[in-house]
């Protein structure tokens, strides 16, 4: 059985990110969406509903399932028994960090990551982006699964 995971902060969840996941879930037995909590870092959404919007919106793929993590992807991995890191890549732009990233989690554990070029339809997205450009009303329906999107809107409407 071939477990993969596809961390990230998800805060939100992009169409970007689903693709990937969904694309991912094809190939593996499972995938785990592992949502990153970092303490140190404010996000719009909280860890439980980051991980809520990103069960509502991979229940279409049996093989998924959500969970959080803090400390060290590749101790989850470990505890996990997972065998591989699945990320997209938008650009080359993000392969200069991910490559870093990717050498040092084999180093530490001998886990795999394995880069996905995101869809180019997607390969602008960043949830900060997104965020960025709802919060001053620019529309960005076709950018999110629509869930995500009452989610956001909701929360936005709560800080104005
Ligand atoms: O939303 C982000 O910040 C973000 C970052 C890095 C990413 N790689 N692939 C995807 Br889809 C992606 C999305």
């Amino acid at each position: 059985m071939t477990r993969a995971v596809c961390p990230g902060s998800y805060d939100p969840a992009t169409n970007g990110h689903l693709d990937i996941i969904g694309r991912a879930a094809k190939l593996f037995d499972e995938v785990v969406v592992a949502v990153l909590i970092n303490k140190n870092k404010r996000t719009l959404f909280s860890v439980e509903e980051r991980t809520e919007m990103l069960r509502e919106v991979t229940a279409q793929w049996p093989n998924v399932r959500v969970d959080s993590w803090h400390g060290l992807l590749v101790d989850y991995c470990r505890e996990n028994d997972i065998k591989a890191i699945v990320k997209g890549l938008r650009a080359v732009s993000d392969y200069d960090y991910e490559l870093q990233m990717a050498q040092m989690n084999h180093q530490l554990s001998g886990v795999d990551t394995l880069f996905m070029p995101t869809n180019p339809l997607y390969s602008f997205l960043a949830s900060s982006l997104v965020k960025d450009v709802a919060t001053y009303g620019g529309d960005v329906s076709s950018l999110l699964p629509p869930s995500i999107l009452h989610r956001l809107n909701l929360r936005l409407a709560e800080r104005r």
